[in-house]
């Protein structure tokens, strides 16, 4: 179910399907439940429960208690890992089961029906994986890096069989390149801390031999050319651009895989003080956490460049984003890439935002007329592919226009470019069989109108009044409104992507 609209202005909340949308957690409750946690519980002026958030033991119980008596799991993070605040975690995931029950892109069922997901970064306290097994029956890939993140993550998922089945751990490889967050494999095989943070120890992509890759690639293992080959140049075209890292998504993925979606809390940061920043809580976080050469930037930038790859190996791409200023400079990246859609969302974090960035190469869906609106003879047209700064406004009412030519009724709206059409059966017929001759001069008038109503019309579009594409013999008569629109629009690279005949 899709979530509501927000109004302008208004401030993002909490995910409506949210189990803590309406019943925010209970400390008192879980104090007398976990006495483990009544130690970090203390009581206000006002009488309110309250912990320190500022105490990273206390911030850590309290996710231990909440998975474990909302979501029937059992976990735990060794000291100082990324503790994930679980109604904040919680959204995302509603975010992402919102855009899998949409019909925005093409349903197609790669695994029998069942959502599969892979998670970039599960990290070790796994929580997006735990979280969509336990609510949503969603089975999953999660990657990571670190020797830390995959002991706990597959300690995480063997302590709860129940859902066990469902999650996959999956190493990257990062012994062809040197970790983008500036830490290196100690001689020990611990991770450790560059002296020269930020200063990473990049190994050139372009020098490795294939052998690299697959010696130590979970992927590979012979099974994965085509992967390689795409890694491989994927590696080259990385090292022209400077975004050098561990394998995200390209050499990660197994041959043939598809997946209904990924998801991913990138490392937002590019030094630890700027990941300090924010003194009011304490979650933990480790220098391979919340740090990568280039920040979030280059991280999903990475994921963008797998994806242009990868194209419908996903039907969702997706991740968090960090800061607005990185998001419009994603959407741009994505834009360049040719996905079909990008959608957004902002998540409530406490006193921060985050946003969710969304894209897919899937083809979009056709709207299908529902059955109790084709009973009304509701026409809906879904114009896509216009530019807004070329008067995507004036086609709408160029629709608009002809239809009302005809005398139907007409609702156009600009946020989504559809234009409704609302007539009854019998009038409906009669303009879908009107004869060219009726549609010329319907597409003349509304040219006309929309020219001698619209000053601010832009004039070097090539746009010549009441000029307009006839239709070829056999074309359907809707066929031939949507090229007389296209043209009235003046806008080469509109297309109609969309057209119903209505069941009538
Ligand atoms: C901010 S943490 C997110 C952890 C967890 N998903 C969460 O939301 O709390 C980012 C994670 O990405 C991992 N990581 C960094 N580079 C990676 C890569 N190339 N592939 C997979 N994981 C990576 C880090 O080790 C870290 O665990």
């Amino acid at each position: 179910m899709p979530s509501k609209k927000r109004k302008r202005g208004e401030r993002p909340s909490i995910h409506p399907r949210n189990r803590y949308a309406d019943n925010p957690p209970d400390f008192s409750l879980l104090a007398s439940l976990y006495p483990s946690f009544s130690q970090f519980v203390f009581y206000s002026k006002d009488g309110r429960p309250r912990i320190d958030w500022t105490d990273f033991n206390a911030t850590r119980e309290l996710t231990r208690v909440l998975l474990h008596h909302d979501h029937g799991l059992n976990w735990w993070i060794p000291d100082g890992q990324l503790c994930p605040t679980v109604p904040n975690r919680s959204n995302y995931i509603h975010w992402i089961e919102d855009l899998l029950a949409s019909d925005i892109i093409e349903k197609i069922e790669a695994n029998g029906g069942k959502v599969r997901a892979f998670d970039i970064g599960t990290g070790a306290n796994c929580i997006y994986p735990l979280l969509g097994a336990s609510l949503l029956g969603w089975s999953f890939v999660g990657s990571d890096v670190t020797e830390v993140a995959l002991e706990w993550a597959e300690k995480n998922v063997k302590s709860n069989p129940h859902i066990s089945e469902l999650i996959e751990i999956r190493r990257v490889d990062v012994s062809d390149t040197a970790s983008s967050s500036g830490i290196v494999e100690s001689s020990g095989g611990n991770r450790t801390e560059d002296s020269s943070q930020g200063q990473c120890d990049v190994v050139e992509l372009a020098s490795l031999e294939m052998k690299d890759f697959c010696d130590f690639g979970v992927t590979c293992k012979g099974e994965t050319d085509k992967n390689q080959r795409r890694y491989n140049e994927a590696k080259h075209s990385n090292v022209d651009e400077g975004n050098q890292g561990p394998p995200i998504l390209l050499g990660v993925l197994k041959e043939g895989e598809k997946f209904d979606f990924c998801m991913c809390n990138p490392p937002f940061f590019e030094s630890m003080e700027e990941a300090g920043l924010n003194p009011k809580t304490c979650c933990g976080g480790t220098p391979e956490e919340m740090v990568c050469q280039g920040g979030e930037r280059a991280f999903i930038s990475r994921i963008i460049e797998d994806s242009a790859t990868l194209k419908q190996s996903f039907r969702w791409y997706t991740s968090m984003v960090g800061r607005k200023s990185n998001l419009k400079f994603l959407m741009s990246k994505l834009r360049e890439v040719g996905v079909t859609i990008v959608k957004t969302t902002e998540f409530v974090q406490g006193q921060t935002c985050r946003w969710g960035l969304a894209w897919s190469f899937m083809p979009t869906a056709k709207r299908l007329v529902p059955s109790h609106a084709a009973e009304k003879s509701n026409l809906s047209f879904m114009l896509e592919g216009l530019h807004r700064q070329t008067s995507a406004f004036y086609v709408l009412q160029s629709i608009e226009s002809f239809f009302c030519h005809f005398g139907a009724s007409c609702k156009s709206n600009p946020s989504s470019f559809t234009v409704d059409v609302s007539v009854s059966s019998d009038h409906c017929d009669a303009i879908l069989k009107s004869d060219v001759e009726k549609l010329d001069e319907a597409s003349s008038h509304t040219c006309v109108a929309e020219s001698s109503s619209s000053a601010s019309l832009p004039t070097d579009t090539g746009y010549t009044p009441g000029k307009r594409v006839t239709p070829t013999e056999g074309q359907s008569t809707v066929r031939s409104i949507l090229i007389c629109v296209s043209a009235v629009g003046k806008i080469p690279e509109a297309q109609v992507l969309q057209r119903e005949r209505p069941a009538i």
